[in-house]
């Protein structure tokens, strides 16, 4: 809880000295080395640091998918134990039902909480609209390109109502220019949508494009290096001069060689 003057601000999720191990070969290894965070409603938050620093985990644990070795995570002020139905995620992968439609996958959480069918409908129709696929509500996934395929993926998330979205490196798999589309819509989502978002990647001009704030993880076992708090009016270019400026200086501090220099070697 932060204060402010006689206010109590309560985050939308906090996180207090989170830790986790895990045992390999009968050895157990910090992959989590205490994190405290606070995250508000609404924000866009992105935890960005190199391959395999723990940021699933992370994210795992707040969606309560994975047990806490130590410390506590709180959703909108109350300790949270095990699976959270206020929270929704997307996955780095697709991870549609191959055998619903677009349609009855974004309809899916809905009917499975007994919401009657034409509410559902209605309401999954206005997601799949938002995310640009009107037109494809009886397509199977398998006729879907990967882009269209985590569309779906983003309006299953919000078409259960979640408080909070955890989106694990979502356009991971993407071609560039469908990265770039996919990032666009994104940030059209949340401003139209308005929920909190912890979102995961290891690139940091999309970290810049989608942020309100950075939170850059050291290397196994991660704990906060530094937080970065991104004013650039949205939506945002990334070829303007503090864009440029911010990418140059994150870039230094974690010291991740761009796709050129990455192509270079
Ligand atoms: N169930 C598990 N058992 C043992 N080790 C694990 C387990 N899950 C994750 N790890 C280890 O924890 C570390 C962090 O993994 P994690 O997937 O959280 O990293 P990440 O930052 O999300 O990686 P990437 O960016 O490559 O997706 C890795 O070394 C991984 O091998």
């Amino acid at each position: 809880m932060e204060r402010t003057g006689a206010i109590e601000k309560q985050s939308m999720v906090r996180l207090e000295n989170i830790k986790k191990s895990f045992d390999v070969s009968g050895k157990s290894v910090e992959v989590i080395g205490g994190i405290d965070l606070d995250i508000e409603k609404n924000e866009f938050v992105v935890l960005f640091g190199a391959g395999q620093c723990g940021k699933t985990t992370l994210l795992k644990m707040i969606a309560g998918l994975e047990d806490i070795t130590k410390g506590t995570v709180y959703i909108d002020g109350k300790k949270s134990s095990g699976f959270h139905p206020g929270v929704g995620m997307v996955y780095q992968t697709t991870s549609l039902f191959p055998w619903l439609t677009v349609m009855g996958n974004v309809e899916f959480g809905p009917k499975a909480r007994g919401i009657k069918k034409e509410e559902r409908r209605k309401k999954a129709q206005y997601y799949i609209d938002l995310v640009g696929l009107h037109g494809f509500e009886k397509h199977y996934p398998v006729k879907l390109s990967g882009g269209m395929c985590q569309r779906v993926g983003i309006a299953r998330a919000y078409c259960n109502d979640p408080d909070i979205i955890l989106m694990d490196e979502p356009f991971g798999h993407l071609d560039a220019q469908t990265r770039y589309m996919m990032e666009e819509e994104v940030e059209k989502i949340w401003a139209k949508e308005k929920r909190t978002v912890i979102f995961v990647t290891n690139n940091i001009e999309e970290a810049l494009y989608l942020a309100d704030r950075i939170i850059i993880l050291t290397e196994c076992p991660a704990v906060v290096a530094k937080e970065y708090r991104i004013d650039l009016p949205r939506p945002r270019s990334m070829v303007s001069e503090e864009f440029l400026a911010l990418r140059e200086e994150i870039s230094q501090l974690v010291d991740i060689p761009r796709e050129s220099e990455e192509k270079a070697v």
